[in-house]
């Protein structure tokens, strides 16, 4: 389903333009993070992207029709949507959505828990989880149909250490299944530990792309430039 092509992608809400217009290409292999100051865009461009955000002008297109693709990416929010269910329920639910039987979507559901070590939670009801836990959760629901691409917007904000690296293993371990990550983040360390290409939002538009040493080495414009130095860009 890749390339996703943005071509003069403009997303407006009551005639205001939020983002755009962006040319951009999300290439088929990586791990894309999405970086700038606050109400840059980032999640509005992730949206546009997963479809969540209409297009109000130019494009967005997969390399497959819309209707295929929209069933092989998922998405993960920062602060996650718990059903008032159990952690396996909540798990199986995408498995359940697509006619998998529920005693086979619980066990697969109970598999990918053990795996992204929620294996003693699975009873518990998910809203009493704790942050990490709930994100965990997050994550084992998005990536349990194995998408071939998953966004995620800011997974980490308000986790502990122990958490981030947790998700930041997650991350790569998804990855290295074959899944191409699309994520915004506005962790200075996280984006140099698991990106490999960078878009810098600015002011709406996507200011800057680049491979991500290149970006962190010697980034091009001088509001990337402030950001990374950890100045205030306004
Ligand atoms: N539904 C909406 N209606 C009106 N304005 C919006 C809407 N959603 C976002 N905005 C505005 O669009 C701009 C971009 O917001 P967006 O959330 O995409 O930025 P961001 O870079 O993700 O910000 P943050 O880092 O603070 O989450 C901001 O000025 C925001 O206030």
């Amino acid at each position: 389903m890749l390339p996703l092509t943005l071509d003069g992608a403009i997303a407006r809400v009551r005639g205001k333009t939020l983002v755009g217009p962006v040319d951009l290409q999300i290439g088929a292999t990586g791990l894309t993070i999405v970086m700038g100051p606050n109400g840059s865009g980032k999640t509005t461009l992730l949206r546009l992207m997963h479809g969540l955000q209409r297009v109000s002008a130019g494009r967005v297109d997969w390399a497959v029709p819309d209707g295929v693709a929209r069933g092989r990416q998922a998405y993960v929010f920062q602060s996650p949507i718990m059903m008032r269910r159990k952690v396996v329920d909540n798990i199986a639910y995408p498995l359940a959505l697509h006619g998998v039987p529920r005693r086979q979507a619980r066990s697969t559901a109970a598999e990918w828990a053990a795996r992204f070590g929620l294996g003693d939670a699975l009873e518990r009801p998910a809203p009493y989880l704790s942050g990490g836990e709930k994100q965990k959760l997050a994550l084992a629901r998005a990536l349990i149909r194995q998408p071939e691409i998953l966004f995620l917007d800011e997974p980490c904000a308000n986790l502990d250490g122990r958490a981030i690296r947790e998700i930041e293993t997650i991350l790569q371990q998804a990855r290295a299944d074959g899944t191409r990550i699309v994520m915004a983040t506005h962790d200075m360390g996280q984006a140099r530990r698991l990106a490999t290409d960078v878009v810098f939002m600015y002011g709406g538009k996507v200011h800057e792309t680049a491979p991500a040493p290149a970006f962190f080495k010697q980034p091009a414009t001088a509001e990337a430039r402030a950001f990374i130095n950890g100045d205030i860009v306004e």
